[in-house]
Order: structure tokens, then C-alpha cells, then sequence
């Protein structure tokens, strides 16, 4: 919204700049009519050491600087003698004020390089500068001007602000619609740009994160679309939305809304803060235009009959492409544990060329039965165009294998795979400041990135993995690389908790290192990350950090992917 009334003050600020500029130049014209065209003084712009000779200064001070003498000619203009080309350089104080200027400028624009909106507002300071203040004072100390140079910089002036002006984005009108996602893992967020793919002439979308009251009251409709998390919670990006909402008075709006719900049946909590925001919206005097659709483990047909319905009331017959997927194809599938029967573990590397993907992310695998709900991986890294993923194969209480881990781990090179990354916002490492890692089973599979990461980049802040599994002898994923990791100083220190070897469960070890934890985190900043399954590991580490944590750094320096 500050860019919006940014963008409109700097356009009116052109006008102004328009009308002063021509004003000016209507008095310069009358001033070059009447005076003398010029320098007030014989000397020429460039002139040879010669020339002084024939110079009588008028209030003559020099100065020795390094590699010539600086001398104040008369009170509008200074001097610069290059002793080494005996190079006399004239030129009002103005010129000089001017050359500074630009230097603030550039400095400026250097500084502020990603702040658009700032450059925009410095630009336009720097043209009022360069087109007001110079040709007053001008004026004011020699009565003369030189009618090139102002020309030069009157047609600077505008240019700087008319460039200015044209990069800012025009103020829009605001659609009727809004379309507003609340995603952890991803999904949320995704569905919501393939619908609004659809729509956008319709249609504006925003994270929840940036969402206000205010904002909600602008549009007519508003369609959510959010996941659930935790034990029925909201996604961490809904947090403060739901927060300022819980807060606002209740009154009747005209602003209609829907939510779409993802979920989980498997969970007993299912889409539980999907139904929670919509009471709360009806609750705060906002009218409910669709009912509230449950969405089990992004089912397309659910998701399809719910945008038929939001397209009836906008007028949009376009059915979406819900789930675009790649071709990956095997490059290699090893088994890491084939003694555990039970619980196979498969390291999966797939090809795939161009992938845009960040440490954290997670690949979507479409199952072979195209009505079938997606599956997501952990990517354990993307490197010269190929995706690793660790994968257990799951086994139903039946015996049967799991649909989409059965698939996987009995890939064979050559073999093809629908897949597509999806983004993971919350899990994407910190830059520069220390990890804490903590990890059990398959959970291992993002910190393999994280660690990826910091080894091919510059940043080399220090890095602490906790892993756990059951036996040393047959569950040690990944040993090769850690090991490695280890060598090359990345992986700083590396605990792992062994079940069955040894009776030791990964909180056990974070109880142990409990004063160093707090230590890395309090003291050096260190951000936790924490990935597994919830049950037994999530449930126990989360306990276990809670009473090392303090509250602060608990809230802003922790995060979990467990499932
Ligand atoms: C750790 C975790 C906890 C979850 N808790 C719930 C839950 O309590 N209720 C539910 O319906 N779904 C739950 N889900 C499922 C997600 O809501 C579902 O996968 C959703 O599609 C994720 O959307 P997102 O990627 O946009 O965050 C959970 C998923 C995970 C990984």
C-alpha cells in the first residue's frame, strides 16, 4: 500500500517538476536575451598554464592537494591545476555542487539497490536538486549562466524523474477478487496460483502473511485456500492474520468469502483450521459465499467442484490445470538397508535438467493411478541435474506395499517418474548464521541439502546435525557424505542416537548438549530445524527443545517438517 501512495506522490511530483522546469526556462530565455552570454571572467573552461599569467584573481586562495592546486578564482567559480599535464580546469562552484550531487546519488542507488520505491523517491530528489537549487544560487552569486549547461541540466532534471515516474507500477484499480493462500508445505500456495492462473485478469492473490483487514474490506470476494497443520493448527504464515482478526470488532461487511480446505483424513483434526478461519470470518460480520470444502490429500476432483462454483459467481468458465507434473527419469535406486525388511530405505536419483529448486524444497511424485492424491519427498539435493530423495517404503498394517514408496523403491534405471518441486518457504535454511539439524529415519533427507548448501556456497557459518535411527549397523544413510562433510569443516559436529545399538533416543543426546544448544542459539543466533515423523520423534524433540528454548528464540528461530 506505501508503494501505491509512493507511486502517486512521485507522479504528482513530476507535474510540479514539469510546470517549474518550464517556468525556468522562460526566465532563463529572458536572461540570455538580456545578459551577457558566458563566464564572468576571461579565462576558458580548459585553458593552459599560460593563460593564468594574463589573469588577475580577485580574491585569489590556493590550495596544494595531491596532484595539482586548487585556487577560488572569483566568488561563483574555482580552479583546478593538474601540476603533471599543466592542465588549468575552470568551473563555477555550482558545476562542483552538482558533481557531488550525482556522487550522493550514485551512492545512494547503490545502497538501495533492491528498495525500488526508495531509488524511485531518491531519483526524484536528485532531479529537484540538480533543476532547483543550482540555477537559484547560480544566479544569485554571478548574475550570469551558461545557457548550455542549463539547458543540459533542465533536460536532465525531467529525464531522471520522467524515467522514474515510467518504472513505478500504475497505481490499479483493485480487482473484484482475491485469492489468498495459508501454506506450509507448499500446496496451498501452488493451488492457489493455478487458480488464479485462470482468473487474474478477475482476480488478485495474496499470502496471508501480507493480509489485513483493511485489504479484505477492499474486496468484494475473497476466497482462501489454507492447509492444516500441527494438531488442527493454522500454517505459521496465518498466525498474525489470525491473531489481528481475533482482535477486530465485529461488524456486518459487504465482503463475501469461501474457503477451500486442505487436509489430511488420516489426521482426527482434518482441515481443522480451515473450518476455524471460516467461523471466525462469519463471526467477524463477513458473508459466506460458498460452504467450506474439505480437501483430503489434494484431491483434484474436490478442488475442481469447489472452483466450479467460485466461477459461477465471477463468470469464469476455465477450468484449471490443477497438477502440472515433469518427467523425471531413474538414474539409480539403491537400497540402504536390506537387512530391514520391514523398513527399507531407498536412496532414488532422478534426471531431470533446470530444476528451480532451493535447499528445503520438496518434490511432488504423481502416483501411476492418475485420480490418486500426490505424494511429497524431501529433496536430499539437486546437483548437476539430478534430484535425490530418500524414501522408505512404507508397509500397510495388511502387508501390502505403500502406493506411491512402493513405486519409488522399486524403480529401475531408465524408468520414468511424474514429478513436480514444490516450493517449501518454512524449511528453507537461514544464510549466515549457525544450524542445529535434527533429524531421525528418512527426516534425514533435507539436511543432506542444507549441508549441500553450505558447501558449495560462500557461507560458512558452523553447523550441528543430530540424527537418529535404530541401528548403526544397517541404518547409517548418507555415511559417505557426512563423513565428508566432516572432513571439509561444514559439518562442525555431528551426534547420532542409535535405538536398537544402543538404547539411545535423539532427545537423550539433545538433553546432553542441552547448555551448548542454548549456547548456539542464544549466543551465535543458530536457527533449529527439526524433520521426522510426529509421532514418537517430532512429539519427544519438541518437548525436549521447549525446556532448552527460551520463549523468544523458540517462537523466531525454530523450524519443523514433521509428518
Ligand atoms: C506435520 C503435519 C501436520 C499436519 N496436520 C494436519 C492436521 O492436523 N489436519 C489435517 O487435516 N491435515 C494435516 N496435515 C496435512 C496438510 O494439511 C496437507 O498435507 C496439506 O495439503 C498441506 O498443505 P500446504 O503444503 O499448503 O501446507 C498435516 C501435515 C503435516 C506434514
Amino acid at each position: 500500500m506505501s508503494s501505491t501512495w509512493l507511486t502517486k506522490a512521485v507522479l504528482q511530483f513530476e507535474r510540479v517538476l514539469w510546470l517549474v522546469s518550464s517556468g525556468m526556462l522562460f526566465v532563463l530565455g529572458y536572461l540570455w536575451g538580456v545578459l551577457e552570454f558566458g563566464m564572468s571572467h576571461p579565462l576558458s573552461f580548459m585553458a593552459s598554464l599560460e593563460s593564468l599569467s594574463s589573469f588577475e584573481f580577485a580574491e585569489q586562495s590556493v590550495h596544494q592537494l595531491p596532484g595539482g592546486i586548487w585556487a577560488h578564482i572569483s566568488e561563483g567559480e574555482v580552479g583546478y591545476v593538474f601540476t603533471r599535464t599543466e592542465q588549468l580546469f575552470i568551473s563555477t562552484v555550482i558545476f562542483f555542487c552538482q558533481v557531488i550531487l550525482a556522487i550522493i546519488m550514485m551512492l545512494c542507488l547503490i545502497t538501495l539497490r533492491d528498495k525500488s520505491y526508495r531509488i524511485y523517491s531518491g531519483v526524484v530528489l536528485y532531479a529537484s536538486g540538480l533543476l532547483m537549487v543550482s540555477p537559484l544560487y547560480s544566479l544569485y552569486e554571478s548574475g550570469t549562466v551558461l545557457p548550455w549547461w542549463e539547458l543540459v541540466r533542465v533536460a536532465g532534471a525531467l529525464l531522471c524523474v520522467r524515467w522514474a515516474a515510467k518504472s513505478l507500477p500504475t497505481p490499479q484499480p483493485h480487482s473484484q477478487a482475491l485469492i489468498v493462500y495459508a501454506s506450509q508445505t507448499g500446496s496451498a500456495k501452488y493451488l492457489a496460483q493455478r487458480l488464479h492462473d485462470t482468473a487474474h485478469a478477475l482476480m488478485d492473490i495474496a499470502c496471508v502473511s501480507t493480509l489485513t483487514e483493511h485489504t479484505l474490506q477492499r474486496y468484494q470476494r475473497v476466497f482462501f485456500v489454507v492447509s492444516t497443520y500441527g494438531q488442527g493448527e493454522a500454517p505459521d504464515s496465518a498466525r498474525r492474520f489470525v491473531t489481528t482478526l481475533q482482535e477486530a470488532n465485529s461488524a456486518a461487511s459487504q465482503t463475501q468469502f469461501s474457503v477451500l480446505a486442505l487436509g489430511d483424513r488420516n489426521y482426527q483434526t482434518f482441515c481443522a483450521f480451515g473450518h476455524y478461519l471460516s467461523e471466525l470470518l462469519e463471526q467477524k460480520g463477513y458473508q459466506r459465499a460458498i460452504p467450506t470444502t474439505e480437501i483430503d490429500r489434494m484431491d483434484p476432483q474436490g478442488v475442481a467442484h469447489w472452483w466450479q462454483q467460485v466461477g459461477e459467481l465471477l463468470g469464469i468458465h476455465t477450468a484449471p490445470e490443477l497438477f502440472e507434473y515433469d518427467d523425471y527419469t531413474v538414474v539409480a535406486n539403491e537400497c540402504l538397508n536390506p537387512e530391514q525388511t520391514h523398513r527399507l530405505a531407498h536412496r532414488v536419483t532422478l534426471f531431470r535438467a533446470d530444476v528451480r529448486y532451493e535447499a528445503g524444497d520438496l518434490l511432488a511424485v504423481q502416483p501411476e493411478q492418475k485420480d490418486e492424491h500426490e505424494r511429497l519427498y524431501s529433496i536430499a539435493s539437486y546437483q548437476d541435474n539430478t534430484i535425490e530423495l530418500l524414501v522408505r517404503q512404507h508397509i500397510r498394517a495388511d502387508g501390502t506395499i505403500g502406493l506411491v514408496s512402493g513405486m519409488l523403491s522399486q524403480l529401475t534405471p531408465g524408468d520414468r517418474v511424474l514429478a513436480s518441486v514444490r516450493e517449501h518457504t518454512t524449511f528453507h535454511p537461514k544464510t549466515t548464521v549457525p544450524w542445529i539439524m535434527i533429524g531421525a529415519g528418512t527426516g534425514l533427507a533435507p539436511f543432506i541439502s542444507f549441508l549441500k548448501k553450505r558447501q558449495t556456497g560462500q557461507d560458512n557459518a558452523p553447523c550441528w546435525l543430530f540424527f537418529g535411527e535404530q541401528y548403526l549397523e544397517h541404518d547409517d544413510y548418507f555415511a559417505k557424505e557426512l563423513t565428508e562433510f566432516q572432513k571439509q569443516g561444514i559439518l562442525t559436529r555431528l551426534d547420532r542416537a542409535w535405538s536398537r545399538s544402543d538404547g539411545v533416543y535423539v532427545p537423550d543426546l539433545l538433553q546432553q548438549s542441552h547448555k551448548a544448544i542454548r549456547q548456539w542459539v542464544v549466543e551465535q543466533g543458530a536457527h533449529v530445524y527439526v524433520c521426522g515423523s510426529r509421532a514418537g520423534f517430532g512429539e519427544s524433540v519438541l518437548a525436549t527443545l521447549q525446556n532448552i528454548l527460551p520463549e523468544p528464540q523458540w517462537q523466531l528461530q525454530l523450524h519443523t517438517d514433521l509428518y
